[in-house]
């Protein structure tokens, strides 16, 4: 099973007393890197590239599996492309593989969990807004592509711009960590982002093209004060590509660019990794 990654470019949080309608409005992309999932016969230990650790998201999933009758005799081994913590989705590639794992295989799993499809999206959902790593990573990564989110959670209310072409390139630059739930958790930051969010989703619709999303990204990265210096005067020696920014929530720079100018951004960059866009 593999999740791709997901770069959002901007987003606004929405909590709700129904924790199914929790989440985030927003646009971002999937990309043809990701998280690969593996189930071993086990004891529920972890792996992500082969160190055992704790996924707050991972564990919730498992543990809503077990109120299902799941009796969690597996452990469970992540190859990802990315490092937790950069900003591209990685905890919520986690949560929807191994949900979708478990759903997948609930024939041979003890009990017959009587599941639909979209309750395994569902949990993963749950999951990563009950740990504060993620509002709506787990819905685009299950829809694919350049998706926009037009309302936060279930029922999945999202645009999916489907006639973008395959000859964008997405480059991704990782400089250090940086752990969502902080930022989730800061309700002035949240305030700050949910006003300029909505404005960006709105002038999106209007103009739902990559190098639209790429420019209102950039305008929300600044806006929201949530763009570092270092990536912003990257972001600015860019322009010549469809567009630069700052992945949401990471210390990660993405950019969008076609073929031509590629390599020209490339030489810009000291450790760029080269996706495609994951339709
Ligand atoms: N070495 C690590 N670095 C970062 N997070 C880690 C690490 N080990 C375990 N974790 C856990 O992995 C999860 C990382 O979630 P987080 O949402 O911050 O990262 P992400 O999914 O890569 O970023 P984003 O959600 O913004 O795309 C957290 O639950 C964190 O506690
Ligand atoms: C909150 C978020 C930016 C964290 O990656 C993402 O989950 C989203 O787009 O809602």
């Amino acid at each position: 099973m593999f999740i791709p990654g997901h770069i959002t470019g901007f987003f606004a949080g929405y909590r709700s007393k129904n924790i199914l309608k929790t989440g985030s409005i927003g646009a971002g992309i999937t990309v043809n890197k990701g998280v690969k999932i593996e189930l071993q016969e086990g004891d529920g230990k972890i792996f992500y590239n082969g160190k055992k650790i704790k996924i707050c998201p991972v564990e919730k999933v498992i543990q809503q599996y077990k109120k299902l009758g799941y009796i969690g005799n597996h452990d469970i081994k992540f190859s990802a492309d990315f490092p937790l913590g950069s900003g591209l989705g990685m905890s919520g590639g986690c949560a929807l593989s191994l949900s979708k794992e478990l759903f997948k295989n609930q024939n041979k799993i003890q009990n017959n969990l009587n599941l639909n499809p979209i309750d395994c999206v569902k949990i993963a959902h749950i999951s990563e807004v009950e740990c504060g790593t993620g509002l709506g990573d787990v819905i685009a990564q299950h829809i694919k592509g350049f998706v926009i989110r037009k309302s936060p959670g279930f029922p999945i209310n999202v645009k999916k711009i489907t006639n973008i072409g395959d000859e964008y390139y997405v480059i991704v630059e990782i400089f250090g960590q940086k752990e969502t739930k902080e930022t989730l958790s800061n309700p002035e930051v949240m305030k700050r982002i949910n006003e300029i969010g909505k404005s960006c989703l709105n002038s999106l619709l209007k103009n739902p093209t990559l190098e639209n999303f790429m420019k209102l990204s950039l305008k929300f990265a600044i806006d929201s004060q949530l763009i570092n210096d270092r990536i912003l005067s990257i972001c600015e020696d860019l322009k010549f590509t469809v567009g630069a920014s700052q992945s949401m929530l990471g210390n990660t720079l993405f950019c969008i660019s076609k073929k031509e100018t590629l390599n020209d951004a490339l030489s810009i960059l000291n450790n760029p990794i080269v996706c495609k866009i994951y339709p």
